[in-house]
Order: C-alpha cells, then sequence, then structure tokens
C-alpha cells in the first residue's frame, strides 16, 4: 500500500501561559485510497494535529511525509505550493467568497498553483461541478446557495488540483442529517472510486463508524487505530 500521508512521532507544545504537551508521540499512516476519521473529546488536540498534518503549523517535534517525501524543515514557499497542489481542505465552515460565482471559488486554488491556462481551469472546474451535481449553480454568485450546496462547491474548490487528500475539519459540522449524509457518501465515492485518501476530524459517531478507520485520541495522544 503506498503510503500518502505519514507522521512520525508528533510532539508539540504550547508554551503560553504555561508549558503544555498537547500532542503526545503522534504516529499513525494513511495509505492511498483510506478514509479515516478522527474523534476525540474536545481539547483533545484535534485540530492542532490538523494543523500540523496539513503543514501550516511547521512548530512540533518529530517527521511529516508527504507521498513518502520528508516536509517536514521545508521552507514556507514549498510548503505552500505541496499544500495547493497535494492536499484539499474542506471545514465546517466552506469560506467560500461570497461575491463571486461559484465556478470562481472552485478555480482560485487552481490559479494560486498557477500550472494551467485560465480555460483549462475553467473546463476543469465545470468538470468538478458536473461531478458533484451542481454544474448548474456555476454562474451563481456563491452567497445564493444553500448550505449543502455550499459545502459540495467547497468540496470541488477542494478537488480542483487532483490532490491526493481532502482533510476535513468537522465537515458536516455544519449541516442537517440529509446534507451530512450526501458530504460523506461524496467522500466515499471520492475514495473507492478515484483512490483519495481522506481525513477528517469530527464528533459525528454515525459518520466516523462508516469511514475504514477510526483514529480516536485523548489528552493528546493516539488511543486507538483501526
Ligand atoms: N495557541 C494555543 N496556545 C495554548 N493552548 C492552545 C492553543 N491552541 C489550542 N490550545 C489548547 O490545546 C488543546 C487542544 O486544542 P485543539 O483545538 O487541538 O482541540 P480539539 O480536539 O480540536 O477540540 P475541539 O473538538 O473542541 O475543536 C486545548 O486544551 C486548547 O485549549
Amino acid at each position: 500500500m503506498r503510503s500518502v500521508l505519514e507522521a512520525k512521532y508528533i510532539n508539540k507544545y504550547f508554551k503560553k501561559p504555561v508549558l503544555f504537551h498537547v500532542l503526545k508521540n503522534i504516529d499513525f499512516k494513511i495509505n492511498k485510497g483510506e478514509f479515516t476519521s478522527i474523534m476525540g473529546k474536545s481539547g483533545c488536540g484535534k485540530s492542532t494535529l490538523l494543523y500540523i498534518l496539513s503543514t501550516m503549523d511547521t512548530d512540533y517535534e518529530g517527521e511529516l511525509y508527504l507521498n513518502n517525501q520528508l516536509i517536514t524543515g521545508q521552507d514556507s514557499t514549498y510548503l505552500s505550493y505541496l499544500r495547493n497542489k497535494h492536499i484539499g481542505f474542506v471545514f465546517q465552515f466552506h469560506y467560500l467568497l461570497s461575491e463571486f460565482s461559484v465556478l470562481e471559488n472552485v478555480m482560485l486554488p487552481a490559479k494560486k498553483l498557477a500550472e494551467k491556462g485560465h480555460q483549462e481551469i475553467e473546463h476543469d472546474a465545470y468538470e468538478k461541478l458536473k461531478m458533484l451535481n451542481i454544474d448548474h449553480l456555476a454562474k451563481k454568485r456563491a452567497s445564493r446557495v444553500s448550505g449543502g450546496e455550499k459545502q459540495r462547491i467547497a468540496i470541488a474548490r477542494a478537488l480542483i488540483n487532483n490532490p491526493s487528500i481532502i482533510m476535513g475539519d468537522e465537515p458536516t459540522g455544519n449541516l442537517d442529517s440529509y446534507n451530512a449524509e450526501n458530504v460523506f457518501n461524496i467522500f466515499k465515492q471520492l475514495s473507492d472510486e478515484s483512490g483519495l485518501s481522506l481525513l477528517v476530524v469530527t464528533h459525528d459517531e454515525d459518520f466516523a463508524h462508516k469511514t475504514d478507520r477510526i483514529i480516536q485520541m485523548a489528552d493528546g495522544e493516539i488511543i486507538s487505530n483501526r
């Protein structure tokens, strides 16, 4: 199995207001096509871990590998490039630019990556919208669509650069059960059919129990991983 993401003995400390060992020897691998959830009580360190895994926080001990490449210690410009190319993000709140059209929102990460011309990016964005059955919304302003649609647009945006992994921080936290199930089914299909890896922090037990693996955390440690 090809490893997409590997955390090796990650430790993190917050130094203020008092020294706090927030992550303790976090060690696990995510393989290609695996759909993994991270669960644990509020405050156990899930978001802190996701910040590190997504390369946004570089202040930690241990090693992080993305597609078998050691990324710990790389400079911030290169990390930003790697993040944009290989990692898609879906958050509880979609962070769409409300004044922009749906299509423009989906195109943004590809424009930032700047490896393709405008027309090709537009074509790719339409393909992602079609895949998620929301291509009819392409020209609408992002502020004018429903909550469930916004989350599907955020998924299309996360997919635009064909990442190796999607990371989600409570991606269904703001959705009703119908739309939450919809998002789960989209993620499941992406992992089964496109070999995309997914790592999702969630408080939703139903969601987590349908994923391939649950990493359970408590007090900054992994207490089970199966
Ligand atoms: N910048 C910071 N400085 C000091 N302590 C912090 C900082 N950020 C978070 N913490 C603390 O680190 C611990 C882990 O926080 P984190 O946000 O990772 O938890 P979480 O498991 O994601 O919680 P939730 O489920 O509520 O989102 C908490 O005790 C929090 O108060």
